[in-house]
């Protein structure tokens, strides 16, 4: 007879082999090519992203969906690895794509793992993170893992705003698969080592002759720099690891909580003496915004998204005497600062993720207009100008503008002034309001009077003069209390802090709708 000790010695024995072989995932050979390719495996990531012996994995033994082309193929872990775990003691759902197994390809029963704790991320309210790292929808599974993407993004959609979603890309990310970070709230990259297309460069090669590498046609930098699609790039998996961790000190579990506030050192009335020498007067001198941010921020520390792309605009995260801030700001040194196609879009986008997450938002002013073409025009700057209007209309977060210099025409709208939805509005003593700048201002409403003097360039001077000193102020708006106060420039960060201390606390209500109707 069995003694009854040995029994549960083999039934414990049993599932360790089970275990044992889920965790060691496509092998160690498979293992040493992600690391020659400068990536780490699946489970190495999980490690360095969570909190130490944080991880609690689930599905851990599920295996591929059984079909007469998958006949024999072994998939321990199913080329996902999935479960919860902490960030600085906050609770994240994660799943880690495994490369080593089937290429970490997307099959039904690898989708129900993600799904699982997408679905578990959204019960109990907290972050989703992905970790990408696949060769797409599992070619043996056909149209099941087609649909194992759609149920995915599904979630990614109907959680969006919800929780957050961090999607990194750490390796291949191609075809259809592309969708799910596109959906999420922000994508980080590691260079060199991931790719995001929807078509290959065989593909392209064969329909439009075009020859291109993996890295050229979808690397890191091409998403950072020309598409947009991705937040932030990195060099190595670890810095991207890094990176989710900081993002996540800006912002709250879900949607009904506020962001974490921290301890700060940095003092609250710190004086911004620094800024008197960085922006002059002078509207054709342009300035390094950022330089004005880092001033203002705790700690100078600032977290630019997408700092390489639409570089007229600029926008991250900060805090303010511990509490987290979103700051969008225009930035003379590019494109004097105008507003494109491209800057709406990253603009709109980033005041919508802050309003989901009930993150504050600083506005910082100092923009000459919409810019002025025909390729602008044609391509919808309309349209897409259209966002950022609406995005700041819609946030109802706290929402606080500061008009450093130029503030002009459409753009004084779109760059969310008191009738847009400003909670309050401040303006330094540089600034200036105007539907438009002194020199085309004067050409227009003195054109008959200049024309018609004996000395039109003199004429033109004296009248560009006259409308710079009645106009190019902020006293004006002010006095029609479009402007809430003038303040000093070295005492803003005081001024913003105790702003947005007064605003903490705000609730705004919209009327009833399903959803409102955002131009894209
Ligand atoms: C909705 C959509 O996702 S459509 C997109 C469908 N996906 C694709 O077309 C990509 C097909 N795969 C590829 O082109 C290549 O595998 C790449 C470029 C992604 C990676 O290339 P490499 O780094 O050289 O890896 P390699 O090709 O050896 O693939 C690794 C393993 O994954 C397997 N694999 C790769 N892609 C898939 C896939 N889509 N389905 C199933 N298994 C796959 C490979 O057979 C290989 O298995 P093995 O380790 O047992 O030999």
């Amino acid at each position: 007879m069995t003694q009854p000790g040995f029994e549960l010695q083999e039934l414990i024995a049993k599932m360790e082999q089970r275990r044992a072989y889920a965790l060691a995932g496509g092998g160690p050979e498979r293992a040493k090519k992600q690391h020659e390719g400068g990536k780490l495996t699946a489970r190495e990531r999980i490690e360095k992203l969570l909190d130490p012996g944080s991880f609690l994995e689930m599905s851990t033994l599920v295996q591929h969906a059984r079909n007469r082309l998958m006949d024999g193929v072994e998939s321990p872990g199913e080329g996902v690895v999935t479960g919860s775990g902490t960030i600085d003691g906050r609770q994240v759902f994660i799943f880690s794509q495994d490369f080593t197994v089937l290429g970490g390809s997307l099959g039904k029963r690898n989708a129900m793992k993600v799904t699982k704790i997408m679905d578990l991320a959204a019960k109990t309210g907290c972050p989703v993170i992905g970790l990408n790292d696949s060769a797409g929808a599992r070619i043996q599974e056909g149209v099941d893992s087609l649909s194992g993407y759609g149920e995915i993004f599904y979630r990614n959609s109907v959680y969006s705003g919800a929780v957050p979603q961090i999607s990194a890309i750490l390796g291949p990310c191609a075809g259809g698969a592309v969708y799910s970070p596109a959906i999420t709230d922000f994508v980080l990259m590691s260079r060199g080592s991931s790719y995001m297309f929807i078509t290959g460069p065989e593909v392209i090669k064969s329909v439009t002759r075009e020859e291109v590498t993996f890295d050229q046609l979808g690397g890191a930098d091409v998403h950072t720099r020309k598409s947009g699609v991705a937040h932030l790039a990195y060099d190595g998996d670890e810095a991207v690891l890094a990176g989710i961790r900081k993002l996540l000190t800006y912002l709250p579990q879900n949607a009904r909580e506020k962001p974490p506030v921290r301890d700060c050192t940095d003092p609250a009335d710190r004086r911004n003496d620094k800024l008197l020498s960085v922006v002059t007067p002078d509207q054709r001198k342009p300035y390094p915004m950022i330089d004005v941010i880092k001033e203002l921020v705790d700690d100078g520390d600032f977290l630019e998204l997408q700092p390489d792309w639409a570089k007229n605009i600029i926008v991250g995260f900060a805090h303010l005497n511990g509490a987290p801030v979103g700051i969008v700001a225009n930035n003379p040194k590019s494109m004097g600062g105008s507003l494109n196609i491209d800057a709406s879009d990253k603009a709109a986008r980033f005041i919508r993720t802050c309003d989901c997450y009930n993150i504050p938002i600083l506005t910082l002013v100092d923009v000459s207009g919409f810019l002025p073409g025909v390729q602008q025009e044609h391509a919808g700057i309309i349209r897409h100008g259209a966002k950022m209007l609406y995005a700041y209309a819609e946030a109802t977060v706290p929402k606080v503008t500061l008009i450093v210099r130029k503030s002009y025409g459409g753009a004084y709208l779109a760059m969310n002034s008191r009738d847009m939805g400003a909670d309050v509005v401040y303006a330094w003593p540089t600034a200036t309001v105007a539907v438009m700048g002194a020199e085309g201002a004067a050409n227009i409403v003195y054109r008959k009077e200049i024309k018609e003097s004996e000395n039109p360039a003199a004429a033109r001077a004296q009248k560009v003069a006259e409308y710079k000193e009645t106009f190019d102020n902020p006293y004006i708006a002010a006095a029609k209390g479009y402007i809430d106060d003038v303040i000093a420039i070295e005492d803003t960060r005081r001024v913003l802090v105790q702003t947005f201390e007064m605003l903490k606390d705000k609730v705004e209500e919209r009327p009833y709708k399903k959803h409102g109707n955002i131009p894209l």
